[in-house]
């Protein structure tokens, strides 16, 4: 029984092992799945080896994104991926309701802050930073970045602006990149790329910031290094005519462009020319840009005592004259008060620095002007757009085996950006956690506070010695500024010296690692000076080009008394500055871009490289953090999207409102104004008509007036021509035979018996009938009015010409009236009226009235 039951406490513990051991594992992640989890706050124990191992997990999986809290991790694959960027899944991310619960992509991070904008009360602009170390993937991602808005924001106009923007890309890779040790393509300088979108989201513009251009590159390139990528472009995609126009012949090798031997696909001259051209940088132009380079290149070639034919080739390109040329790189004009110039031969060392001076500073001003070009070209007027997102792409964090100024000016902005990350969310977050009343033990991190205190900070700085010494007015000298620099900053914890080091040198413990800077050349650089003679001559250029890039140079910046107060690194601090300010003011978003090996080689991850990344940035303390506020933001995020919800409610319902009462309103308006329109159109429409009444009252009244005096004219005519007619009536009327027959229609009228034919004065119809019985009568009546008698007492209508009309005379035998031209009428009578011979004219109302008024006369 004992036995029985210690097997059953036996078994008990066993299953109860099992179970604990089955929680044990839920709770932690389990290893083979680790490339399943999309968000890193949710791996468990959350330790930067099982972070590793799950992007690594992932990476082997040919999974690139991973969340990690409030940043997005980028690992560079090192070659292309079929379908993950191309436009389906652009549109896929741009449809989605939550793109967040899609998987990890640069495109949700884009997408998120393209709703941002939109979802705003106010709206608000927005950043996304990309950073991470030289060759991790900063511009690529960038330029994903861009495509994507240039395709979800983009608007149907004839101007294509995203044409533009993204054209932007080849002309500022080609001038501004270069191939390093650590990347083939490499920005060799900074840039923030505003995208412009107006008040419907759609971008009209872009506008490009850049930050100190690597320009000592043109004349000085490290082993195993390129020059700007625009000058291979140059020497292996050249016609013919052009290698003719720029003095270059294939086989020609140029000092300045090494490693020349490996073609890359940066290597691409015609989309650079065509992108040129897409921007509007017409054929002229772009033929003086390459006279320039291929000027520069020539200079490269130059060597003095004696002088190479590259100086005939390098002032022809550059419209300038040789003897001039090499005498300004051969002798420097000193300034010694009142006895003028001094010239002083340099050396061939002196020449070949002078030589490269000029070379970097016509690089660097062509490089201005095609940003300045490409701004112009590309920006959209202030009116049209109200909102912007801003994509920075910075050089990444550098480390050679020879660091100086440039390498220190790139570090010091990957500290500053690391910074701008630090303060606005690991301790911003942890911040508002303590506030919120959170049990919070605050997790450690690395502030670079102190590195940037060491590097630009006041009084005493790196940088703030630096430019000290420039400015005194004497001789570099690298070794005092290193004793300097070790007495006054030796307390900071950021900054060592290696004791056994021969070199002037001095170590910065930066957020990413330790780099050594050497001192040496530092001051020149820093100082830039360019003499002014060189500046001379490059204005008197025949080179149009040429010539604009240096209007105006020698008295700004590089005075005839020595060099700039500016130094580099005060105007570099000073943009930063700024660009610092403009990303404080926008709402940001982080993508880290890990590179997982340092060959570049495709899908090879590298652990001990991807961890001292992964440390340097602090990825592990902000997933830890974004991990512990998880639930809150969870909570917030829900109790967010909740009052969002609630607030789109109430905002359809008052827009509804509005619009009702907008709509109630304008149906007013329109019915006040049509009833007016109507008032207006009656009043108008009465005070025509009456018009119109009385000028026909008007006219009635005046033919009134005139019939009326007309027809007392008449009848006194009438009475005045009775006037003894009575008489002679009786003496000369004798009563006449009946017509036998009347005349058929279609045969001659019958001579008249008696005095026929008659010709009838005015209007005495009726008397003609009467005396003519057998009849044609020729009526003579002239003028409108005798007329209009005759046919008025005929009763028939007045027409002109002939007419024929049948009259209420028939029944006295008139058979026709004929009215022939020239006034007279013919009237045909079928039987002779001879009762009216007998009959004076009396007041018969027969039809005919008046004619018994009418005076005839017989001729
Ligand atoms: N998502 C990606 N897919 C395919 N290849 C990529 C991707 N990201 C980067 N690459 C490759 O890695 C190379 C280096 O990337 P990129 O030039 O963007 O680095 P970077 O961080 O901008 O470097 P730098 O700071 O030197 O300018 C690219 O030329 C490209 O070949």
């Amino acid at each position: 029984q004992v036995n029985g039951a210690r097997e059953q406490v036996q078994t008990c513990r066993l299953s109860l092992n099992d179970s604990l051991e089955r929680d044990v594992r839920t709770f932690l992640v389990d290893e083979a799945e680790l490339h399943t989890y999309d968000d890193l706050t949710k791996v468990n124990p959350l330790t930067p080896t099982i972070v590793l191992k799950c992007l690594q997990a992932r990476y082997g999986a040919r999974v690139f994104y991973t969340r990690a809290g409030c940043t997005l991790v980028a690992l560079n694959p090192f070659q292309p991926v079929l379908d993950l960027y191309s436009l389906d899944v652009m549109h896929k991310y741009h449809a989605a309701a939550q793109p967040q619960d899609l998987k990890p992509h640069i495109f949700i991070v884009a997408e998120e802050a393209y709703r941002n904008v939109r979802g705003q009360v106010e709206p608000v602009n927005q950043s996304l930073v990309v950073s991470g170390e030289s060759g991790a993937g900063k511009t690529w991602t960038s330029r994903c970045l861009m495509k994507y808005y240039a395709t979800v924001a983009s608007q149907d106009t004839v101007e294509r602006i995203e044409r533009r923007v993204l054209d932007s890309n080849p002309i500022m890779e080609a001038f501004g990149n270069a191939r390093t040790v650590r990347n083939g393509n490499s920005s060799r300088f900074g840039k923030y790329i505003q995208l412009q979108l107006n008040s419907s989201q759609l971008l009209v513009g872009a506008s490009v910031q850049t930050y100190l251009l690597e320009k000592t590159r043109v004349a000085f390139q490290a082993a195993n290094e390129r020059n700007f990528h625009i000058f291979y472009q140059m020497m292996k995609g050249a016609t013919e005519k052009q290698r003719q126009e720029w003095g270059m012949q294939e086989d020609q090798t140029f000092a300045w462009l090494p490693n020349a031997e490996k073609t890359l696909e940066e290597d691409f001259f015609q989309e650079t020319v065509e992108a040129m051209a897409s921007l509007g940088i017409d054929v002229d132009k772009r033929a003086q840009i390459f006279r320039l380079l291929a000027g520069i290149l020539q200079l490269g070639n130059v060597r003095f005592r004696p002088p190479a034919c590259s100086l005939r080739k390098a002032a022809a390109l550059l419209r300038v004259s040789p003897d001039e040329l090499e005498e300004r790189l051969s002798v420097q004009r000193l300034h010694a008060g009142r006895q003028g110039a001094l010239l002083k031969p340099c050396s061939a060392g002196e020449c070949a620095v002078r030589r490269d001076c000029l070379a970097k500073v016509i690089y660097a001003h062509l490089f201005e002007w095609l940003v300045t070009f490409i701004n112009g070209s590309m920006c959209a007027d202030d009116a049209s757009w109200c909102t912007f997102i801003g994509l920075l792409d910075v050089y990444g964090f550098e480390r050679f085996p020879l660091n100086s100024l440039e390498q220190l000016c790139i570090n010091y902005a990957n500290e500053k950006l690391q910074q701008h990350f630090v303060t606005l969310y690991l301790r911003a977050q942890q911040e508002e956690y303590v506030s919120e009343g959170m049990h919070w033990s605050i997790v450690r991190y690395r502030d670079n506070q102190d590195c940037l205190d060491l590097i630009e900070g006041s009084p005493s700085s790196i940088f703030s010695l630096l430019n000290e010494e420039c400015r005194l007015n004497r001789a570099s000298d690298a070794e005092r500024l290193s004793k300097r620099l070790q007495t006054e900053l030796s307390r900071s914890s950021s900054v060592s010296w290696d004791k056994f080091s021969t070199q002037p040198h001095f170590t910065v413990a930066h957020y990413a690692g330790d780099v050594t800077y050497h001192v040496h050349g530092m001051m020149e650089k820093n100082k830039d000076p360019v003499p002014p003679e060189l500046l001379n001559l490059l204005q008197q250029s025949e080179v149009p080009l040429l010539q604009s890039l240096f209007a105006g140079s020698g008295t700004e910046g590089h005075g005839p008394r020595g060099p700039s107060k500016v130094t580099v690194v005060s105007k570099f601090k000073n943009s930063l500055e700024s660009l610092m300010r403009i990303l404080h003011s926008t709402t940001p978003h982080y993508t880290r871009c890990i590179k997982p090996n340092a060959d570049c080689t495709p899908l090879s991850f590298k652990g001990e490289e991807v961890m001292s990344q992964l440390e340097a940035c602090g990825l592990v303390e902000t997933i830890h953090i974004s991990a512990a506020g998880f639930s809150i933001r969870y909570r917030t995020r829900a109790c967010l999207e909740l009052l969002e919800a609630h607030r789109n409610r109430v905002r359809s319902a008052k827009a509804f409102c509005v619009q009702c009462c907008w709509r109630r309103y304008q149906r007013r308006q329109r019915a006040v104004r049509t009833q007016r329109a109507t008032r207006i159109q009656a009043a108008v429409r009465a005070w025509l008509a009456r018009r119109e009444v009385r000028k026909w009252h008007r006219a009635a009244s005046v033919i009134q007036t005139r019939w009326r005096s007309w027809r007392t004219w008449m009848d006194t005519l009438a009475k005045e021509e009775l006037d003894g007619a009575e008489e002679k009536c009786e003496e000369e009327f004798r009563p006449m035979p009946p017509l036998s027959h009347a005349p058929r229609e279609g045969h001659p009228a019958q001579p008249p018996s008696v005095g026929a034919p008659v010709a009838v004065c005015a209007w005495p119809l009726g008397l003609a009938l009467a005396c003519t019985p057998h009849l044609t009568l020729t009526f003579t009546a002239t003028g409108f009015q005798r007329l209009a008698s005759a046919t008025a007492a005929l009763k028939i209508p007045s027409r002109q010409g002939e007419y024929k009309v049948e009259t209420n005379q028939f029944e006295r035998g008139v058979a026709s009236i004929r009215a022939q031209p020239r006034g007279s009428v013919k009237l045909h009578a079928r039987r002779s009226p001879l009762h009216y011979a007998h009959t004076y004219p009396g007041h018969h109302h027969d039809g005919v009235a008046g004619f018994n008024q009418i005076l005839l006369e017989q001729t």
